[in-house]
């Protein structure tokens, strides 16, 4: 007797995406950057997006951390749980930017300005290049990146210039935070040091700090690893993975660094030539022979579909 087909494995991004990228095109004049891209973030999951040089994964972050508006495509990101088809067309057709949904509020990020994204959306982003507040204290730093949500009664308020017991609880919030991500990051030993004596690899962990502090749904790491030593690459990692396991925010990342991306993604979005070539679980992409071909620079497709089945057969054969 045969045994009947198994279903598709469930997809964590497809049953409940904090993100989902819908047609994302982006040009600079005749430059065409990111073509058509279309992919879902999962809840809770660390998303890669990985490619060549020049493949459009910073256009991509750019998007949707509004800085640029997209020229075609939707970015909707979900609080609460996912919108429903009809719900988001609802929102699409009336013009709006957000709405709230049965589940929560979906936000349209092509839509709302860059510091809505961050303020309204909770989408948090550090930099290819770290850019801190060097003068600043460690500490300071943090604060600063909290200056929104402690602004939101106004920093000329009464409550403020009287320092009434409400705004007093709002900062020793945010002092609380600053702390408990400093002790995540074990860099509470230097909070009174200027931010620019820090190495570069304690400056990369700052920047998850500071982005941790806003109290993010969704944190955009681009290249996070780069120029990490193996001893920082590895704490660097230790840290998404506990973002993830104890607390509600999804990461995307973009990373050159293999070993980072395998070994802490739940789900790999490959892009080349800005199309989208592959998206699946790392090992799922690690065998795709597009995705083979595209970074061993093989001419050949077949090639690259028989170096996949070698890869494949190789690792049965470790694995038996
Ligand atoms: N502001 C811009 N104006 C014009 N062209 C741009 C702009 N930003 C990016 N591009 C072009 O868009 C294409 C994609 O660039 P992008 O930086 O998104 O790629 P990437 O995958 O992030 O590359 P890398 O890994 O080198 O950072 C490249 O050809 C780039 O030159």
């Amino acid at each position: 007797m045969c045994a009947a087909p198994s279903a598709p494995p469930a997809r964590s991004w497809d049953a409940d995406p904090i993100l989902v990228v819908d047609h994302l095109s982006m040009r600079f004049g005749g430059l065409i950057a990111v073509n058509d891209v279309s992919f879902r973030a999962g809840r809770g999951d660390v998303t890669a997006v990985i490619g060549p040089n020049g493949a459009g994964k910073t256009t991509v972050f750019n998007c949707i951390t509004g800085f640029y508006k997209p020229t075609a495509g939707r970015l909707a990101l979900n609080h609460g749980g996912p919108a429903t088809a009809v719900e988001l067309d609802a929102v699409t057709a009336a013009g709006e930017s957000w709405t709230r949904t049965g589940k929560g509020a979906v936000y349209l990020l092509e839509r709302l300005p860059d510091h809505r994204v961050a303020s309204w959306a909770k989408v948090a982003r550090t930099f290819q290049n770290i850019r801190l507040f060097s003068g600043m204290t460690v500490l300071e730093n943090l604060l600063v990146a909290q200056h929104m949500s402690l602004s939101e009664t106004g920093l000329l308020s009464p409550a403020a210039l009287l320092g009434l017991p409400s705004w007093q609880r709002k900062q020793k919030g945010a002092v609380d935070r600053a702390v408990y991500w400093l002790e995540k990051t074990h860099l509470i030993q230097r909070a009174d040091d200027p931010a620019g004596d820090l190495s570069y690899g304690d400056q990369r962990r700052l920047e998850i700090a500071r982005a941790m502090c806003t109290g993010p749904v969704l944190l955009c790491l681009d290249e996070p690893a780069a120029g990490l030593n193996p001893r920082e690459s590895a704490a660097l990692n230790e840290l998404l993975l506990s973002i993830r396991a104890e607390h509600a925010t999804s990461v995307l990342l973009i990373e050159h660094d293999m070993s980072v991306v395998m070994e802490i993604s739940d789900h790999v979005v490959v892009l080349e030539y800005g199309g989208k070539i592959a998206d699946g679980t790392p090992d799922e992409v690690r065998h795709d022979p597009r995705v083979i071909a595209s970074y061993l620079g093989v001419e050949d497709e077949e090639e690259a579909v028989a170096e996949a089945a070698a890869t494949k057969a190789l690792s049965a054969e470790a694995n038996p």
